[in-house]
């Protein structure tokens, strides 16, 4: 099979660097606005050539979509505007109501699968590419009633392939559970390195005392805003909705300190620790 990837970054240089390895993957084109990424992806082995899109998308079986998700959510229905019924599209994209609402009434929608990896890293570009990678995380396939099923089953073939297990999801709901599953998150390390750096101004002293206590909660917030900007951009109101409820809890822990109540604080914290019976 040949594959076109449309951003050769950390998703879809780790998607191809997999498909390769699995065999599935006999030639990959690499399609990237950033010359320099199309030059690391040749050169780590992770594409064998670099093209324009139209080149790209005419000449391959199976196209992955691994933008930032406003870009993809612009480009998709270029892209579909190119395919076939032989040709199958895929995204990687962090949201997916915008998304599919975008080519909802395409004429090639189907040739279209929605689809979200749930495995990422802080860092981005195609030198933080990772072959193993997504082993044992979900796949999510979004509107799968949208896609014809030679489209859906290669992409659950290639899901395979990447060792990962598959949900099934409705966009709208997707974009709700992800908001609280997965963007909240960045948005409270963002937070907190700017709260460290703030108040603790010598550098220094940070990385002296910093432990895994810090470091693995503001991991996050080195992510980068080129990717991240858009995915708050498009889930606007959901990752409001779950902020307000963040703020309230951040709220509850200073109430409970100004008031001396550590009955209540002990309460906060005996409820979040629910979540070791959850996340073992
Ligand atoms: N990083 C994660 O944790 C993660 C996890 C799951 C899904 N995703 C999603 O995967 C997608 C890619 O993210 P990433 O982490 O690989 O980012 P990345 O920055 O590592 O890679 C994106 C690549 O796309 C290129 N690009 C940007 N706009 C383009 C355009 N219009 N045309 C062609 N190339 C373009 C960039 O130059 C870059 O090489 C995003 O939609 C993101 O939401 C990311
Ligand atoms: O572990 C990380 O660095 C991630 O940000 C990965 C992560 C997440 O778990 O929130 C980020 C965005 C995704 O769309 C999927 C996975």
């Amino acid at each position: 099979m040949k594959i076109s990837i449309i951003g050769a970054g950390l998703i879809g240089g780790s998607m191809a660097l997999k498909l390769r390895e699995k065999g599935i993957a006999d030639f990959i084109y690499g399609i990237d606005n950033n010359q320099q990424h199309i030059s690391k992806a040749l050169e780590l082995g992770i594409i064998d050539a670099g093209t324009d899109l139209e080149y790209g998308i005419k000449n391959a079986d199976f196209i992955i979509l691994a933008i930032p998700v406003d870009a993809a959510r612009m480009l998709l229905p270029t892209v579909l505007d190119l395919v076939s019924d032989q040709q199958t599209v895929m995204d990687a994209g962090s949201t997916k109501a915008g998304i599919v609402k975008a080519v909802k009434d395409h004429p090639n929608r189907s040739r279209f699968v929605a689809f979200h990896p749930m495995w990422g890293t802080e860092n981005s570009g195609p030198q933080s590419a990772i072959s193993d990678s997504f082993s044992g995380k979900a796949g999510v396939i979004c509107n799968k009633e949208e896609s014809a099923a030679d489209a859906l089953q290669l992409v659950e073939k290639v899901a395979e392939n990447l060792d990962m297990h598959l949900i099934y999801m409705d966009a709208q709901d997707h974009d709700i559970h992800t908001a609280y599953i997965s963007h909240i998150s960045h948005i409270t390390s963002y937070a907190l390195a700017n709260t460290v750096l703030e108040k603790e101004r010598e550098e220094e002293t940070i990385f002296q005392l910093a432990s895994s206590g810090f470091s693995s909660t503001v991991r996050l917030a080195k992510s980068h805003p080129e990717m991240w900007v858009p995915i708050f951009k498009q889930n606007k109101e959901n990752v409001l909705d779950v902020l307000n409820e963040h703020i309230t809890q951040l709220r509850k822990f200073k109430a409970a300190l100004e008031k001396e109540n550590y009955e209540y604080l002990e309460e906060l914290i005996t409820n979040a620790n629910r979540i070791r019976g959850i996340l073992r």
